[in-house]
């Protein structure tokens, strides 16, 4: 039976290279009831990436104008580049009733978090190790060596945050850290104060006993 709930705000972040995105992917993939937020940002487009599918690819100064506009959820600089979070399309996929998936970092999540509270989901992805983490990025064949160096000099500052997250996973086996992923979002909706159709449906069920208390 389907009730009207609240929409989640379900953030994906890790270290680079740890595997949000394939997650990401599996999920959108699987389930249209929920959609990606997608980012703009001021990196170069990566072989393979879609300008307005993987980013909006944009030049500072259309991000600093965006930012001032108040354009943004939430924005942080990553790796010497800036990101962030258009508002208008989250608030129109919510609207839609759809759940919105955001690939932000931990800086993108606190803000997230401070905007829109309860309704956001945070779950961290660690790689099973830093030597995996490396493999990873190498394999991915997308970012130059310098890129790469960068990345992973980073990525211990990103995993110290872990702990501003509700949940925690290790990607060891992408299919099984996917189904993790899963059972989160499937318990998340049905949180009740998420479910917001509940109100009216309990009502109705009191309601239609003629010998309950008429004070329920
Ligand atoms: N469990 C896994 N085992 C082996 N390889 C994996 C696993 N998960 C992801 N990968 C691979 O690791 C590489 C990095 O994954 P992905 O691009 O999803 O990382 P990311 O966290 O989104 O990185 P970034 O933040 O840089 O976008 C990809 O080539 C992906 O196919
Ligand atoms: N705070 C935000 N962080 C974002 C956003 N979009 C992406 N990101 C994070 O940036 C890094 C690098 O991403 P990459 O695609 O260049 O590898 C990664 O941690 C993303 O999660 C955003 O809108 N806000």
């Amino acid at each position: 039976m389907h009730l009207d709930r609240r929409g989640v705000l379900f953030v994906l972040s890790s270290p680079s290279g740890a595997g949000k995105t394939t997650i990401s992917k599996k999920m959108l993939a699987s389930d249209p009831a929920i959609a990606l937020s997608i980012s703009a940002t001021t990196r170069p487009m990566r072989p393979g990436e879609t300008d307005g599918v993987d980013y909006h690819f944009v030049d500072v100064d259309t991000f600093k104008k965006m930012a001032a506009d108040g354009e943004f959820l939430e924005w942080a600089h990553v790796f010497g580049h800036r990101y962030g979070t258009p508002r208008a399309r989250v608030e129109e996929l919510l609207a839609a009733g759809k759940d919105v998936l955001f690939d932000i970092d931990w800086q993108g999540a606190q803000q997230l978090y401070q905007e829109a509270g309860p309704d956001v989901v945070r779950v961290f992805i660690l790689p099973p190790t830093m030597a995996e983490l490396e493999r990873r990025l190498r394999a991915r064949k997308t970012d130059s060596d310098e890129v790469i160096a960068a990345r992973m000099a980073r990525a211990a500052n990103e995993i110290s945050h872990w702990d501003g997250y509700d949940y925690v996973l290790i990607n060891d086996d992408v299919e099984g850290c996917f189904d993790e992923v899963k059972a989160i979002l499937r318990a998340e909706r049905l949180k009740r104060r998420r479910q917001i159709g509940l109100i009216g449906f309990a009502r109705d069920l009191i309601r239609s006993v003629p010998e309950a208390d008429p004070t329920l």
